[in-house]
């Protein structure tokens, strides 16, 4: 599974890819509108941190196919690098992907609730849908059961797209959505940082800490001759 980071904030990308296996980047309007700068701006400094060939999701806000159209050319011209232009499934962003695509950019159905709008998308032509997780249990549905049917229909019908699970409130979302076989998961970095954390490790660590340090002194190793000597006396 892909790991993503679902935020456009400079200082999170900048330790999120220094610590973590993450392979791109996704933002929607609101994830933008959260860092209060110009739009562009903040799409130059992003591309700028992750370089150009990590993925980079931004969604248009048009309404009509030609819109979308226009504004994923606009991207194209002042982002670049690996980009995905990131779609709304209704009926007019399913034309907006079928035009882009024989245009040859890369395209990101979102906004998907049910199984049945990822289809549609899957065959306009998307490379990945993004099926909304949490709004989706909030709702009283399963956003995991929603990707798992998802992933069910592509394999059934051949389809090469790729399932980007999005809009995760917890670690518990993305063991799941990985269970079923999602094939990246996209999440704020809070996320990304529960999913890898937990109270035992950290007491492990710092019993192993205190058990060296009782007989070795300082906790650590240093890989010169002089110490490697000095830890195997
Ligand atoms: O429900 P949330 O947390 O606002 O998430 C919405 C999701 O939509 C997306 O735009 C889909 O890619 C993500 O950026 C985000 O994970």
């Amino acid at each position: 599974m892909q790991y993503i980071l679902d935020t456009a904030n400079i200082e999170e990308l900048q330790e999120g890819f220094d610590l973590f296996p993450v392979e791109g980047v996704t933002t929607n309007p609101s994830i933008i509108a959260k860092e209060k700068k110009p739009f562009f701006e903040i799409l130059r400094s992003i591309r700028h941190v992750i370089g150009e060939d990590a993925m980079l999701h931004v969604q248009v806000l048009g309404d009509t196919a030609g819109k979308i159209v226009r504004e994923a050319h606009s991207l194209r011209d002042m982002v670049g690098g690996n980009l995905y232009i990131k779609i709304p499934v209704l009926p007019e962003g399913l034309k907006a992907i079928k035009k882009l695509k024989i245009e040859g950019f890369k395209v990101t159905a979102t906004s998907i609730l049910t199984a049945n709008q990822a289809l549609l998308a899957a065959k306009a032509g998307a490379d990945y849908v993004a099926p909304y997780v949490n709004r989706i249990d909030n709702l009283s549905g399963s956003g995991v059961q929603t990707v798992a049917d998802i992933v069910t229909m592509f394999e059934n019908f051949n389809l090469p797209t790729k399932v980007v699970a999005a809009s995760f409130k917890n670690a518990q979302q993305v063991h799941d959505v990985a269970v079923v076989g999602g094939h990246a998961a996209t999440v704020p970095y809070d996320v990304l940082k529960a999913v890898v954390s937990h109270p035992m490790t950290d007491n492990s660590i710092a019993q192993f800490k205190a058990d060296w340090e009782r007989v070795y002194g300082e906790g650590r190793i240093i890989c010169d001759m002089k110490e490697i000597e000095w830890v195997s006396v």
